[in-house]
């Protein structure tokens, strides 16, 4: 099946069950997780992502487009992840942020900056390349990220309230963007949110932990 499955999944943290999860979520659309502080979110996430902390025992499977990825390394699993913070590289351009997420396959300094300038165009920052993101704004840093991120191609798309430092007109414009960029390419995307206006403009499904 394409997409992300969660299959009778569960996480405990010293012998202590923290959650229980069984979810399925189609290419292109959206599961929205919400849950109060210390429900798990993150770590639900970093499950999927491979990077589950020592100390943490998981059950279950986790499966993207019909292959397990339960067991695979976090660099092999195709899962993009968008944090709260931008976490670009200061030390980079725009541009050399943005190639850092292609991947090797893509050889050429020509076809890698082409790369580059379609990513920047497609979200409406064309000539951005050589800038240094500490002169971006907040939305144009976030989304920087996002193409970063989407360079990388991944198959699903992890979200951890990504928008929450944002005002609110620029939340919704972001996370507008996100979801659609998401949808033109089929992934399927989990999203962390305390909000429930993004749950309800993501639209999906919703779960609550804790
Ligand atoms: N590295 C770690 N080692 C030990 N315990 C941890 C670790 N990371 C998280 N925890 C604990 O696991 C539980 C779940 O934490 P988690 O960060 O997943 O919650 P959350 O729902 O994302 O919370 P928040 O909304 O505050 O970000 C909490 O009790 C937390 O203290």
């Amino acid at each position: 099946m394409a997409g992300l499955r969660l299959e009778g999944l569960t996480i405990a943290h010293g012998g202590v069950p923290l959650l229980t999860l069984e979810a399925s979520i189609a290419p292109g659309e959206v599961l929205s997780v919400m849950g109060p502080s210390g429900s798990g979110k993150s770590t639900l996430l970093s499950a999927i992502m491979g990077t589950l902390a020592p100390g943490f025992a998981m059950t279950g499977r986790v499966w993207l487009d019909g292959h397990e990825i339960t067991r695979l390394p976090p660099e092999a699993r195709r899962v993009g992840i968008l944090y709260q913070e931008e976490l670009l590289f200061p030390h980079l351009s725009v541009g050399g942020n943005l190639a850092f997420g292609l991947p090797r396959a893509v050889r050429g300094r020509a076809a890698r900056a082409a790369r580059v300038a379609e990513a920047l165009a497609e979200v409406g920052l064309a000539g951005f390349a050589g800038r240094d993101p500490a002169t971006l704004s907040g939305g144009q840093k976030a989304r920087v990220a996002l193409m970063r991120m989407l360079l990388a191609e991944p198959r699903a798309l992890l979200l951890d309230e990504p928008f929450s430092r944002l005002d609110a007109g620029l939340r919704a414009q972001v996370r507008e963007m996100v979801l659609a960029r998401a949808r033109a390419r089929g992934l399927p995307v989990l999203l962390v949110t305390h909000d429930a206006a993004d749950a309800e403009a993501a639209g999906g499904q919703v779960v609550s932990l804790g």
